[in-house]
């Protein structure tokens, strides 16, 4: 575990490309899965390097529910890099009724889907449609001054990965894992507020470890009095739907952790339970010092 720390943490000074380079690329990949090319072209520039860049470029993945937004927000806020996740961006196009929600997204016999109708029904977005809208989403951090990302719900497919591949390093991958039970639970004791836009979760889960794994239990994130009354669950957290984003993740992203597995990349990671158990726990994993960093940042 800490040798493959290290291996990041020696590479991260010096892997990393411009974030416009990327996103540059990744409109590039997009033009090119609309038109259906077997191979994505190879970015002549994916080797060059820039020497003062000392940032993080990390992958989350995970099941749905299992806790990558939550984690990967609470890192990017720690290391000052931007926490990107494509469902948000999806959910955001959707709410601003942004160009690509009006896009015809799957032809199935002459039937038309509909961007909302893909999400609602838990299905995977098309390539073309998410690489647009991760790459506007660089090209805007990058006018903004961000430097590096933790990507959430990205790759999610095997060729996903294959083109992040193409435009850039990523340093590290962390897998987090939940019981499946655990899982559906989360999801369906998933709560947003309508107005300030936070997350909580209204389950209590106390689940019995599976083949001598340990309990799990966490306690509810109950809102605060302000939002009680806003409180809205996603179209897509109700159980049917769950157990279908489940089934499509074992079915294609799971082959996305084999796919960094191979290269080293890849940190898994068990939670132990709520956040209050299993945030310090992905510190240390990770070699990070909280103090440490909050100092450096307040100096
Ligand atoms: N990388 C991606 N590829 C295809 N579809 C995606 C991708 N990221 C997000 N989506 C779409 O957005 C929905 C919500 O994503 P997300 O919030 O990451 O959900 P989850 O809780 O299932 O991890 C997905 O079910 C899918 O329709």
């Amino acid at each position: 575990m800490a040798a493959m720390i290290r291996l990041f943490r020696s590479s991260s000074s010096s892997s990393s490309n411009s974030i416009s380079l990327i996103s540059r690329s990744l409109s590039t990949a997009a033009a090119s899965e609309t038109v259906k090319s077997q191979s994505y072209p190879h970015n002549p520039h994916s080797t060059s390097v820039d020497p003062k860049a000392k940032t993080v470029q990390w992958v989350f993945l995970g099941c749905p529910g299992v806790g990558k937004g939550t984690y990967a927000s609470r890192l990017s806020t720690l290391l000052g890099v931007p926490h990107i996740a494509t469902g948000d961006l999806v959910r955001d196009e959707l709410k601003s009724s942004g160009p690509l929600s009006k896009q015809e997204s799957i032809h199935k016999g002459s039937d038309k889907v509909w961007l909302a109708e893909i999400v609602n029904q838990g299905k995977l977005v098309s390539d073309e449609i998410i690489l647009n809208l991760l790459s506007k989403r660089l090209e805007s951090g990058e006018a903004k001054g961000e430097a590096g990302f933790i990507l959430d719900g990205f790759p999610r497919t095997v060729r996903q990965a294959e083109i992040l591949t193409e435009v850039t390093d990523i340093d590290l991958v962390v897998n987090l894992k939940l019981p499946e039970r655990v899982l559906v639970e989360k999801c369906l004791g998933r709560r947003i507020c309508s107005e300030c836009g936070k997350n909580f979760n209204v389950a209590s889960i106390d689940v019995a470890g599976e083949n001598g794994a340990p309990r799990i239990s966490m306690a509810p994130l109950n809102p605060p009095s302000q939002c009680v009354s806003k409180l809205i669950t996603r179209a897509d957290d109700t159980e049917a739907i769950v157990k279908e984003r489940l089934s499509i993740y074992w079915d294609k992203s799971q082959p996305v952790e084999d796919f960094y597995r191979s290269q080293g990349k890849l940190l898994e990671f068990d939670l132990p339970g709520g956040i209050p158990e299993s945030w310090p726990k992905l510190l240390e994993v990770l070699n990070l010092d909280e103090q440490e960093y909050k100092l450096s940042a307040a100096a």
